[in-house]
């Protein structure tokens, strides 16, 4: 890549992972966010990205709509950009596999969970119904299979016994902040990639389907 990263960042809420990444390209990292776009025209992330004036987008599902041509709207969305990558950051719909195959390699999601325990919604929750004494988040690339893509990076947090989702998912999110911007800084420099379903660092083997190395 001659050029400093292009990144587009997918979202549907609040955007504190955006901003994290936002403020990370403002430091250190050799990317920029050149585009913003929302499921949800009421994400508070715009506000975040209309804050630093990056180029947002909505792009709404219809009622009548399947979930590929949803995602045919989202791809003319995105190529607009011409992005080197693409984050999911709190991005709350499941991608068709078309879709996701046009970005393998260069989509990456955060999961709110230790990866591959708690695929899909609701996991402080199922953590602190299991009983869990510790749970945390997890970057992965994306791939067809929901949340099933190789883990890049996790971050660990303890579950004491008085958590609720609102303290434990505060305690995640603060980790999230961290690993996220990390993760699209290697992915900037050209250290990180996915090469046959795996994920490497520095031609290090760190991530397979699912799973993290140890
Ligand atoms: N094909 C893939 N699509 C997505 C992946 C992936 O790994 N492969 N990651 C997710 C992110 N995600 C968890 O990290 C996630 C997002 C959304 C859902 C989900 O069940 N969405 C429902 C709608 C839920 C809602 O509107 O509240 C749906 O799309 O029907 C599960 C996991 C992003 N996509
Ligand atoms: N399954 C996807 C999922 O649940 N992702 C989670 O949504 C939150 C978005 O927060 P943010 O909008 O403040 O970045 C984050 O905690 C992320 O792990």
């Amino acid at each position: 890549m001659s050029h400093r990263c292009r990144v587009v960042v997918l979202i549907s809420g609040n955007g504190s992972n955006l901003q994290a990444i936002i403020d990370g390209c403002d430091d250190t990292l050799t990317a920029d966010v050149v585009g913003v776009i929302s499921n949800k025209p009421d994400a508070y992330g715009l506000v975040r990205a209309h804050h630093s004036e990056i180029d947002t987008s909505c792009v709404i599902a219809h009622s009548d709509e399947t979930r590929e041509q949803y995602d045919a709207r989202l791809l003319e969305a995105i190529n607009k950009y011409q992005p080197d990558l693409v984050v999911l950051a709190g991005f709350m719909r499941i991608l068709s596999d078309g879709f996701v195959e046009q970005f393998t390699g260069k989509m990456l999601n955060i999961h709110p969970s230790l990866l591959p325990k708690y695929p899909g919604l609701h996991t402080h929750q199922r953590a602190i119904d299991a009983g869990d004494s510790e749970h945390g988040a997890s970057v992965h690339f994306v791939t067809p299979e929901l949340d099933s893509g190789p883990v890049v990076l996790q971050a660990k947090v303890p579950v004491y016994p008085g958590d609720d989702v609102a303290t434990l998912s505060e305690r995640v999110h603060e980790q999230e902040h961290a690993i996220y911007p990390m993760v699209v800084k290697w992915f900037s420099q050209q250290r990180l990639v996915m090469k046959d379903g795996k994920a490497y660092l520095d031609n290090e083997l760190i991530g397979e389907q699912g799973y993290a190395a140890d």
